[in-house]
This record gives structure tokens, C-alpha cells and sequence, in this order.
């Protein structure tokens, strides 16, 4: 069962991004509610990446502003939003393939841990508890995902699809509220898609998160998104539902007019 949406939890207000002459994005507004599944679609070089990496604090647009709750972010950097509330994945893995899928996941949840320390510092009883507790989150996490039979083998063995869902959890170790999902299906087989969308949308029900997420594959945005935003060469050329972002002449137009 979908939870209803909320309120308005993310709010994109006129954002413009120029890489020196290239107009990356030109006025982009848009909201995100509590709860909803909000895909960004457009063809290549439309700004899809531009405009995740703006929420996320990677990039500091030259002009507009971005409201998480009602708070304003600018200036702030990754980690600051990450903090916040606002957790991503990333189109090329940054996962350390070295380490154990148990112990990637945890790093995860250390940014959690460690923004918590001083309440930690002040919290009477032994450290070693919160570890446990800790410990027993990114289980959960584990299990959930169903990655259990690989927790100790080094990510850099797995399978692609299973290295996606290992950087998903450790994304989700971080309790976001608002998860942002960069190509989370990029590179997978049939299969590894289906198990993906089943993921993000069990992500959504279970965790009550709101997700964020640019994908190339149509079918799949369709098929989990709530409301869609369509940009085409850094302008925002629709927004609504699946129904009514497919019966837009505009992005008819875009896509017909790319490989897509
Ligand atoms: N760091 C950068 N420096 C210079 N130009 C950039 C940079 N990042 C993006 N651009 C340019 O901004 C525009 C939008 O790129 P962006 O990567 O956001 O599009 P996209 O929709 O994510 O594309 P794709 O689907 O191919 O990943 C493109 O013209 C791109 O060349």
C-alpha cells in the first residue's frame, strides 16, 4: 500500500546553472512531496545531473534557490545536505571494492553516527550500546535488501546488479528523508531492473522515504514514478503525471528527436 503524499518537502525555486557559456539549466521550478516517487527525465545533455547534483550541493547555481522543509541550502556543501536529510547514489559506483558489503554499508551509517556524536557524548551509558544499535540498523538494511548470503565478500566480486543494491543501502544507512537515485538502473539486465524497481518501491512504502531519481529507461520511470520532470537543453519542458508527461507534445517532440 502507497502511503499518501504529504506536504511539500522539496522545493526547486527558478534554478539556473552555467558551466562559463554552456546554460546547463535555465529557470528550472519544480516541488517534491513527502512520500512520492518524483523521476527527472530528458534526454542527453539535458541537465538531469546538473540538476541532482544542484540538490545535492555539489554545484552552486548561479541563480534560484533550493528549500528543504522550508530551509533554504544554498551555500551548503554535500555533506551539510547529506546531513540534513538528503541522502544520494551515484551513477558510477563510489563504492570501496576492497571492503565487505557489511562494512560499506556502515560507512554509510558512520555520517549518521558522527553527526550524532555530541548527543552521543552527552547521552549517559556506554558507548558500546549505541555501536550495537548501529550495528543492528545496517542489518536490517542487509536483509531488506537481501543481501544477506554476501555481507563479508569484498563489493568488487559482485555482480554489477548487487554493487547497485549495495550502494542503495549504503545510501539508505543514512536515514535520508529524500533519497536521490542516479541512474539507479543503468548498466542492469532485465532482471537486475525488476529487483531494482521492487527495491525503491518497497524503499518507499517501508521506510516512508521520498525519492528522487533520474533514469534513461522510460519504461521503468513510467512504471514507479508519481510525477515526472521533463527537461530538455536545460529547460523544463513538462511536469505531471506519467499519463500527462506522455501525452506532452513537447516531450513527444524531445524524444523523438533523440535516440531515446
Ligand atoms: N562540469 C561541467 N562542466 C562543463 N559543462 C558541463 C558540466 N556538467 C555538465 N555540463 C554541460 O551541461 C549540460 C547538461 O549536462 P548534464 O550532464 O547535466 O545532462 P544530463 O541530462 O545529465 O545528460 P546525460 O543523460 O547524458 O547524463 C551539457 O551541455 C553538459 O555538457
Amino acid at each position: 500500500m502507497r502511503r499518501p503524499f504529504g506536504e511539500v518537502v522539496l522545493e526547486v525555486e527558478n534554478i539556473s546553472l552555467s558551466f562559463g557559456g554552456v546554460k546547463a539549466l535555465s529557470d528550472i521550478s519544480f516541488d517534491v512531496r513527502e512520500h512520492e516517487v518524483r523521476a527527472i527525465i530528458g534526454p542527453n545533455g539535458a541537465g538531469k545531473s546538473s540538476m541532482l547534483n544542484c540538490i545535492n550541493g555539489v554545484y552552486q547555481p548561479q541563480q534560484g534557490a533550493i528549500r528543504f522543509r522550508g530551509r533554504e541550502f544554498r551555500h551548503m556543501n554535500s555533506r551539510q545536505v547529506a546531513e540534513m536529510g538528503v541522502g544520494r547514489t551515484f551513477q558510477n559506483l563510489a563504492l570501496f571494492k576492497g571492503m565487505s558489503v557489511l562494512d560499506n554499508i556502515m560507512t554509510g551509517r558512520n555520517l549518521k553516527i558522527r553527526s550524532n556524536l555530541l548527543l552521543q557524548a552527552l547521552r549517559i551509558g556506554p558507548a558500546e550500546r549505541e555501536e550495537i544499535r548501529q550495528r543492528e540498523f545496517v542489518e536490517h538494511i542487509i536483509d531488506f535488501l537481501e543481501i544477506q548470503p554476501w555481507r563479508k565478500t569484498p563489493v568488487g566480486q559482485l555482480p554489477y546488479g548487487l554493487q547497485k543494491r549495495v550502494d542503495l543501502g549504503r545510501a539508505l544507512a543514512m536515514e535520508p528523508q529524500v533519497l536521490l537515485l542516479d541512474e539507479p538502473m543503468a548498466g542492469m539486465n532485465v532482471e537486475e531492473k525488476q529487483d531494482m524497481c521492487r527495491f525503491i518501491l518497497d524503499v518507499n512504502d517501508e521506510f516512508g522515504t521520498t525519492v528522487v531519481l533520474i533514469e534513461h529507461d522510460m519504461g521503468v520511470v513510467m512504471d514507479i514514478s508519481d510525477r515526472v520532470v521533463v527537461l530538455d537543453y536545460g529547460r523544463k519542458i513538462g511536469d505531471g503525471t506519467p499519463q500527462e508527461v506522455r501525452a506532452n507534445e513537447d516531450v513527444v517532440r524531445a524524444y523523438l528527436g533523440t535516440s531515446h
